[in-house]
């Protein structure tokens, strides 16, 4: 299982490296892989298992984030009608967004960063993504609120793009052009 020691933090070069582009059928280590990672969310977000292993709660990490430069990230979370979305993102691609942005009021956060950074994180209020399941089954989800940021942060990981890249430096709760804040 991965624990928090196996996640890299700010500073190591995977967190700025563009990943690789993932080519199937995935090895099994590749499998592996993206099983690990979905299955450190959902532990994440078990209290019992979080306490007793000392993890920090996510709704997505990045193939980056455990030192792997392959294009897969994993999401588990609710949508706003309490559907789950749980999966992993093979070789993922925003095919079109809105023109109007969104962002979390409180900031994000990111499990590779040990440190409050505050400030709006713009952000496509929707996207419609496209990407691949671990058995190369094509994908086409149209997501918004906080799926839409997550698959966007997630997508930055594997970019080499960190959530402070996109916050305003001269004034970091500047308003946002044309944005709406996630409800
Ligand atoms: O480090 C990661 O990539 C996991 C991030 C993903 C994320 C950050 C901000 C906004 C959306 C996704 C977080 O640690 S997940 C923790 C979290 C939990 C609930 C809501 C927002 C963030
Ligand atoms: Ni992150």
């Amino acid at each position: 299982m991965i624990l928090m020691k196996d996640i890299v933090r700010e500073g190591h070069p995977a967190l700025r490296t563009r990943a690789q582009e993932v080519t199937f059928p995935l090895s099994e280590e590749d499998r592996k892989l993206a099983s690990d990672m979905l299955e450190y969310l959902i532990n994440s977000q078990d209290p019992e298992i979080a306490e007793k292993y000392g993890l920090r709660s996510g709704i997505g990490l990045a193939a980056n984030q455990v030192n792997s430069l392959k294009r897969m990230f994993a999401l588990h979370l609710e949508d706003d009608k309490g559907e789950l979305l749980s999966f992993v993102a093979v070789n993922p691609k925003i095919v079109s967004h809105s023109v109007e942005k969104t962002y979390i009021p409180s900031g994000e956060g990111c499990l590779s960063v040990d440190r409050q950074v505050p400030g709006y994180v713009p952000r496509y209020a929707r996207i419609t993504a496209k990407f691949f399941t671990i058995d190369g089954e094509e994908k086409k989800l149209r997501l918004k609120g906080l799926p839409a940021i997550a698959f966007q942060h997630e997508l930055d990981h594997l970019n080499g793009v960190m959530f402070y890249d996109h916050i305003n430096k001269e004034n970091p709760f500047a308003e946002i052009p044309d944005s709406c804040p996630l409800e």
